[in-house]
């Protein structure tokens, strides 16, 4: 498979004052464009280290990952971080928020009236046109979470990481923002590597789930592609059977071969 982004033989040790610790040993993924990659694993495997080394937030011990064959180091706008806890300028209205991050990237390349209207497009993906002048603490959780998801975009990153995008909202809306995340991948083409906790949602929004075992010295144990065709309907795909034996796969990683308290397998 190309390696649009391509992570090699990567390593993670930190110092702590109990000694090193290594979260990450011999990391290895390769990820096409317009892939749809879920990373799922127990609590404290090292989703988040290996989101962040991506986002260029952390630097490996050993490896190294490529983007387009250019190594990756530092933070930079080709790489969007959506988390979990919204991070939106509490002072700042939902059109400032997208537009600090509009101006930011595409301040030299845009006119102001087309940062303008690229401001509005993103908000109109992902359904918040109604809200452009409210503030962070007017709207909801999954408000909050559409308006991070549209910044990203609004940047046009080459690589979209969402680190649990989802986790903090109510079931349903946490459907729908599925839902919309899916819709606006198809249309858009992102390459997008999310974390997750949650086995529906993976096998749902993915082209593959790579599975972490636990760590110290967490590793990729298992990649499962999801061949399901899209578009995705959550209604219709509950008792598919190729719906049904990826879940099984995943929920069997993780609490048969993989459960936690369970020595790993060597
Ligand atoms: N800066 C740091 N210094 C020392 N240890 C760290 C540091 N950051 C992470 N760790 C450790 O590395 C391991 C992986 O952490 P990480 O946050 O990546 O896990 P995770 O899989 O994202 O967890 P969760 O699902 O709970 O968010 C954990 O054992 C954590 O304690």
């Amino acid at each position: 498979m190309s390696g649009y982004l391509s992570i090699e033989q990567v390593g993670v040790q930190f110092d702590t004052e109990r000694g090193p610790f290594v979260a990450l040993r011999d990391v290895n993924l390769k990820v096409a464009q317009g892939e749809f990659i879920s990373i799922i694993g127990h609590s404290g495997c090292g989703k988040s280290t290996l989101l962040n080394l991506v986002a260029g937030l952390l630097e490996t011990t050993t490896g190294a990952i490529l983007l387009e064959d250019r190594e990756v180091s530092t933070p930079g706008p080709d790489r969007a971080v959506v988390f979990q806890n919204h991070s939106l300028l509490p002072w700042l209205s939902v059109y400032d928020n997208v537009k600090l991050a509009v101006d930011k990237v595409h301040g030299k390349t845009k006119s102001r009236a087309e940062r303008h209207d690229w401001v509005l497009h993103n908000l109109a993906l992902v359904g918040m046109s109604h809200a452009v002048e409210r503030r962070p603490h007017e709207i909801s959780g999954g408000m909050k979470q559409r308006v991070g998801i549209a910044r990203a975009l609004s940047m046009e990153p080459k690589v979209l990481l969402l680190d649990e995008p989802f986790g903090a909202l109510d079931a349903l809306t946490r459907a729908q923002l599925q839902d919309k995340v899916m819709e606006i991948q198809a249309r858009l083409g992102n390459t997008v590597i999310m974390i997750t906790h949650d086995v529906d949602e993976a096998v749902l929004l993915s082209d593959r789930i790579v599975m972490m075992t636990n760590g110290p010295a967490a590793t990729i144990g298992e990649i499962l592609p999801v061949t399901l065709p899209r578009p995705r309907n959550r209604l219709t795909l509950a008792d598919n059977p190729t719906y049904v034996k990826a879940r099984t796969a995943v929920m069997e990683f993780l609490y048969a071969r993989h459960a936690l308290n369970k020595p790993e397998a060597a």
